[in-house]
């Protein structure tokens, strides 16, 4: 390193940030607090592509009046001492990448919908000194209405800034060799642990509409080479599906309340149902997977179903991220 002039004052070292995005959750399990998080959430227009002349009477209408309700109920099934599953895990993650990238590196979350929200971590990681931040989506697979509308987000926020940090964004992580081993790794072993062997996985993965894959969206080709990637590495067959469908359009197929029936009516009794699509678990995996799912399945026919947990904060999905993380630091750090 070439020293500096005597006269020159040290330079301070940069401080690196990482911040942590996923999409939001409501701050309780309850209807006013569930439609404060679905008016934010869907009046982004990355999410619902309508114009909105046409789609906010139909929220604040039909939507906002039914589904609130319907769905806190659903919230206060996955809830938790530390709130909503999808905040407790994301925090976790933080803490935990922070503890593992050390000193002059600091490890934020933010929501994009709901608290914390991204502008306002951004503005507390530079006021803390960070001058370059990596804006992680957790998302292994890009969309616009997940991905992009968080780097918007943390974007918008620059813009609002007279000295802006200098910003980076993780790039889809959908075929990376150590997303698929840590799946891979994390499946056998629950697997293993099972009182039964499943003839199938089914990886579910959130749906969208079908029309936004006809835009351009390569969303769903990333969800086909995960399941692609993943089959390849396990000793039991993979089949693909798509769940959470939302609204009148038709969303990608198939969907997986009906693959899992049809599972059932072909004697395929005995299934693990995972949820690669999703960095940790929350009300669509734990609610609609793991407790609606099951019903559907048992009640086609199905005798054993396992829903195994995603990464979450456990030892191979942190060893992951980590990984893909230092990956995009290269030139910021040692
Ligand atoms: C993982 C990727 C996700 C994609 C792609 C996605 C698209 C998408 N979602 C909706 C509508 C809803 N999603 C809801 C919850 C929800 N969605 C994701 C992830 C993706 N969504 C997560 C992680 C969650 C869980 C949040 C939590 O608090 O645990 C909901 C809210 C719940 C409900 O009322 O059912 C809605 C609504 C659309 C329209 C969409 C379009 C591409
Ligand atoms: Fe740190
Ligand atoms: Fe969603």
């Amino acid at each position: 390193m070439t020293s500096l002039p005597a006269s020159h004052p040290p330079m301070p070292a940069p401080r690196v940030g990482v911040l942590l995005v996923n999409l939001g959750t409501p701050e309780a399990a309850e209807a006013g607090a569930v439609r404060r998080y679905l008016k934010q959430f869907l009046s982004d227009k990355r999410v619902v592509e309508l114009p909105s002349i046409l789609w906010q009477p139909i929220l604040r209408g039909a939507v906002l009046r039914t589904r609130p309700r319907k769905s806190a109920r659903a919230y206060a099934q996955v809830w938790t001492p530390e709130g909503s599953p999808l905040l407790a895990f994301t925090r976790r993650q933080a803490f935990a990448l922070d503890a593992r990238l050390g000193d002059g590196i600091t490890v934020a979350f933010a929501m994009r919908y709901g608290r914390p929200a991204i502008d306002e971590v951004l503005s507390a990681m530079q006021a803390k000194g960070c001058d370059r931040i990596l804006v992680a989506p957790l998302y292994p697979q890009y969309c616009a209405a997940t991905t992009a509308t968080a780097n918007d987000a943390a974007f918008a926020a620059l813009a609002a800034m007279r000295w802006q940090p200098a910003l980076r964004t993780l790039p889809p992580y959908h075929d990376d060799p150590a997303y698929i081993d840590a799946l891979a790794g994390e499946i056998e072993q629950a697997v293993g642990a099972l009182d039964f062997k499943p003839r199938a996985i089914l990886a579910s993965f959130h749906g969208m509409p079908q029309r936004t894959l006809e835009k351009g969206d390569p969303y769903h080709c990333h969800c086909q080479k995960t399941a692609r990637l993943l089959g390849e590495r396990l000793s039991i067959p993979l089949t693909i599906s798509f769940q959470s469908r939302f609204g009148r359009a038709k969303w990608l197929e198939p969907a997986t309340d009906t693959m899992l029936a049809k599972l059932a009516k072909e004697g395929i009794n005995d299934i693990a149902v995972v949820a690669p699509g999703f960095s940790a678990d929350c009300l669509e995996t734990l609610e609609e997977l793991a407790i609606r799912g099951r019903e559907q399945f048992l009640e086609a026919g199905g005798r054993n179903f396992a829903y195994l947990p995603c990464l979450n904060d456990a030892e191979r999905g942190l060893d992951m991220l980590e990984t893909i993380i230092r990956r995009e630091l290269a030139g910021w750090i040692a």
